[in-house]
């Protein structure tokens, strides 16, 4: 099944010759982990992929100090399965009194990885975010200082603003003076869903990056619809029309460095999907690279996969590329549907689907 038909009713293509891809081990550069039961529950399918994940702080409270993203990193930690070896990067969540001597301590002291910007009220738990990004010009001016980078979830927060333009009213009001005004700083522009953002990114290539999601490269607006409203698929930035998703198609498969993964899962309990007010956030972690690979190997461009999953983000942030490898086979596999949590459960995007890419050894 094509990756453009995944929601038809159309019979299964023939499968596909069986063919194995072994490359290093990728990492995940935006991880919603969660807490707690949920914590627990979902760790392990992000740490089955990537060996290492930077961790969204949009925790209740959201993790803005130094003390309390260190202890969130413990309890990742003591949540990881038996022998299980992936690494958390911490990020601070900016805020309007966020001061710049703790951000540059945490760095230094390698708590922090980067810091996480969100528009306040622009997305789940971000009503603790900036409200006005020019005044955070002391904190950004340091981060520039330290080379370290800042993760921008890219949204306008007017609500006067459309839903599918808020992506783009963000890049042209916010993103764009940023970049001008912090020449030096390092921007990941996160879960990028357009076509005009991809553009950008590429203008910027080198000091600015774009993580694309694998919900992003398979589903459009359209989808969101498809037989019905689909609350598993709503996530922010929620996804746009067809035209965008192939230029994220072309985005991630082009070779160019300055895109690399962040599948941005995000878990929410089923009763907090289907509400009558459902949450965004699309739980991706469990079948990430099985959705990435097939994105690659339908556009034939399985040779540069390991870049786009494994090497371009390493370099961006500037730390060392895993040593150990993952396979990944061209063999049918069906995802679980849902994860247990406590009393509940969490929806898997794709999941109990007939995937044509399994996941294979991993090497550590
Ligand atoms: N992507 C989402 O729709 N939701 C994320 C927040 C985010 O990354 O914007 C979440 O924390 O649930
Ligand atoms: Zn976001
Ligand atoms: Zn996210």
């Amino acid at each position: 099944m094509s990756v453009s038909q995944l929601f038809d009713a159309a019979p299964a293509a023939e499968a596909e010759a069986p063919l194995s891809l072994t490359i290093r081990r990728p990492d995940d550069w935006h991880v919603h982990l969660r807490d707690g039961a949920m914590l627990k529950a979902v760790l392990p399918f992000t740490a089955a992929q990537f060996a290492r994940g930077i961790i969204m702080p949009n925790l209740v409270p959201p993790v803005t100090t130094i003390a309390a993203a260190a202890a969130y990193r413990e309890r990742i930690l003591a949540a990881r399965p038996e022998g299980c070896d992936f690494t958390p990067l911490m990020t601070c969540y900016l805020t309007d009194t966020t001061v710049p001597d703790e951000i540059e301590r945490g760095y230094r002291e390698g708590v922090w990885a980067a810091a996480k910007l969100y528009p306040a009220g622009a997305t789940t738990n971000a009503h603790h975010g900036v409200t006005n990004i020019p005044k955070l010009a002391p904190v950004l001016e340091r981060m520039e200082k330290i080379g370290m980078p800042v993760l921008v979830h890219g949204e306008a927060t007017d609500p006067a603003v459309d839903i599918f333009d808020r992506e783009a009213v963000f890049m042209e009001q916010e993103m764009l003076p940023l970049l001008k005004r912090h020449p030096g700083l390092k921007v990941v522009i996160e879960h990028v869903t357009t076509a005009e953002t991809v553009a950008i990114v590429r203008a910027h290539a080198g000091r600015a990056a774009g993580t694309i999601t694998p919900h992003h490269l398979i589903i459009n607006r359209t989808t969101l619809f498809q037989g019905g409203l689909r609350p598993h698929l709503y996530c922010l930035p929620v996804a746009k029309r067809e035209s965008h998703r192939l230029a994220l198609c072309e985005a991630v498969t082009s070779g160019d460095t300055c895109f690399f993964i962040g599948t941005d899962t995000a878990p929410h309990l089923r009763g907090a999907k289907q509400a009558e007010c459902c949450s965004a956030g699309v739980f991706g972690g469990a079948t990430a690279l099985q959705t990435y690979v097939q994105v690659f190997d339908e556009a034939g461009a399985l040779d540069r996969f390991e870049a786009f999953a494994s090497e371009n983000g390493a370099r961006f942030y500037g730390l060392p590329l895993n040593e150990g490898t993952i396979t990944l086979e061209r063999k049918p596999s069906r995802a679980l549907a849902a994860v247990e949590v406590e009393d509940s459960e969490v929806v898997i995007f794709r999941g109990a689907e007939n995937l044509p890419w399994s996941i294979g050894e991993v090497r550590p």
